[in-house]
């Protein structure tokens, strides 16, 4: 058996090469960028007009001037005009081009205008105020972002303002969620007393939909025949199995010899973890992956998020990131094996992010995931863990 820090290099020294493609800005929120973006102007483009009032030369003001005849309007989006008087001023809307002529602009609230003429009302006046200097926030040609990066709303926006209409994105993978089990009935069925819907499958769907994958979903019956046909079939057209169940000990859990049948190379089959402890991963050289959780739901779940998703986020050229929560209370726990601990966190008004321990009723306990949004992993070998100590966190509901 080895460990989870091997099982995690074992599963990240593995990658996918994923294509690209382009897919219009619309569509781009939860992709992942595959090209750089550079400014293509000045951040912003112009001096920009940032209140709307009137814009003046500051040396008139500086020689005593505190009159101004108004000379003429400057609205966003129009070319920009030329101050023709040195002693006059022109109205500015917010967002317009600064008038050529003109360095200084001061809000309708600091003045009076009467018959064309604009007086200050308040004082001082600083050179250069309300205007937003071309090039202040970003110069062009500036790298803004990397490949690599998960683009939301914020990405969104600065792709909008470059004119990135059609990003180069990562494509996603085929993946095909399986649920293996005689004792598994759709979602719509009742179930008899001693069988059970399948929860896996669709929450593992459900958390791969929130990274723009759309899996598809089979059931598959603990018979050897047909685990064989059925995966044979549908490794062929996917790039990713993500199975639940049948790769323990017991008289059904065939998994285990009908991949390796099926040409799938065990990469690890067995982790010092609980739960999850029988987790399976192989292979088919670089081109097929294959993640075949235990069918406990706690550990399919808790496997997903800490071997699965920062396998994705690699192949997505995402970096990966760590972290940490403090344990809220003294927990004991002696084992040879990593625990994935289910805990709540929140984040305290000194900014400290701390974890409660929400243990729950095991692996089966699939409600629990109700009341823990997290795992918080306590490494092997030790017994207690103390109030405060930091430790890694895998969260699956962030707060
Ligand atoms: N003799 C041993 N028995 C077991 C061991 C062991 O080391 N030695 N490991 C235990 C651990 S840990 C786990 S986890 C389970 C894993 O078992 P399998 O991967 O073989 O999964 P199944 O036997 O098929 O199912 C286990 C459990 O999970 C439920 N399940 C399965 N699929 C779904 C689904 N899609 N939705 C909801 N629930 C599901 C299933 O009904 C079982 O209750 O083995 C232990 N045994
Ligand atoms: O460790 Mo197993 O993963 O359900 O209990
Ligand atoms: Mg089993």
């Amino acid at each position: 058996m080895i460990s989870v820090n091997e099982a995690t290099s074992l599963i990240l020294s593995t990658q996918l090469r994923l294509k690209k493609e382009h897919v219009n800005l619309q569509e781009a929120s939860g992709r992942v960028l595959a090209m750089e973006i550079f400014a293509d102007r000045n951040f912003p483009p112009f001096d920009r007009v940032t209140m709307d009032g009137i814009a003046f030369a500051f040396k008139a003001y500086e020689a005593g001037l505190r009159t101004f005849a108004i000379e003429g309007t400057q609205l966003a989006g129009e070319e920009a005009k030329s101050l023709q008087n040195s002693d006059a001023a022109l109205e500015v809307m917010t967002g317009a081009v600064l008038p050529v002529g003109c360095d200084t602009v001061v809000p309708y609230e600091d003045i009076e205008i009467t018959n064309g003429q604009a007086k200050f009302t308040v004082e001082p006046i600083r050179e250069g105020q309300n205007v937003h200097k071309e090039g202040r926030d970003q110069k062009k040609g500036t790298k803004l972002l990397d490949t690599g990066t998960l683009i939301r709303a914020s990405e969104i926006a600065v792709l909008a303002t470059v004119g990135a209409a059609v990003p180069r994105v990562f494509c996603l993978p085929k993946v095909a969620v399986i649920a293996t089990g005689d004792e598994l009935v759709a979602v719509d069925d009742h179930p008899e007393p001693y069988q059970i819907r399948s929860s896996n499958s669709q929450a593992l769907a459900a958390a791969l939909q929130s990274w723009g994958v759309e899996p598809e979903i089979f059931h598959i019956k603990d018979d050897k025949e047909s685990l064989q046909e059925q995966l044979g079939n549908i490794l062929k057209p996917n790039d990713v199995l993500l199975l639940s169940g049948g790769v323990s000990k017991g008289k059904a859990d065939y998994l285990p010899e009908v991949l390796e049948s099926l040409q799938v190379q065990k990469i690890f089959h067995r982790v010092a973890q609980k739960p999850g402890k029988p987790f399976w991963f192989g292979r088919i050289g670089e081109k097929k992956f294959v993640f075949a959780f235990p069918g406990n739901p706690i550990s399919t779940f808790m496997c997903f998020h800490r071997y699965f998703l920062p396998w994705l986020k690699a192949c997505l050229g995402i970096a990966p990131t760590e972290q940490y929560a403090k344990l809220s209370e003294d927990f004991d726990f002696a084992s040879p094996l990593t625990y994935f601990l289910q805990v709540k966190t929140h984040l305290d008004k000194d900014g400290v992010l701390w974890a409660q321990p929400r243990s729950g009723g095991g692996s089966g306990d699939l409600a629990n995931l109700l009341y823990a949004n997290a795992f918080l992993e306590l490494p092997p070998n030790r017994q207690n863990f103390k109030k405060g100590e930091s430790l890694r966190l895998i969260t699956y509901n962030p707060l």
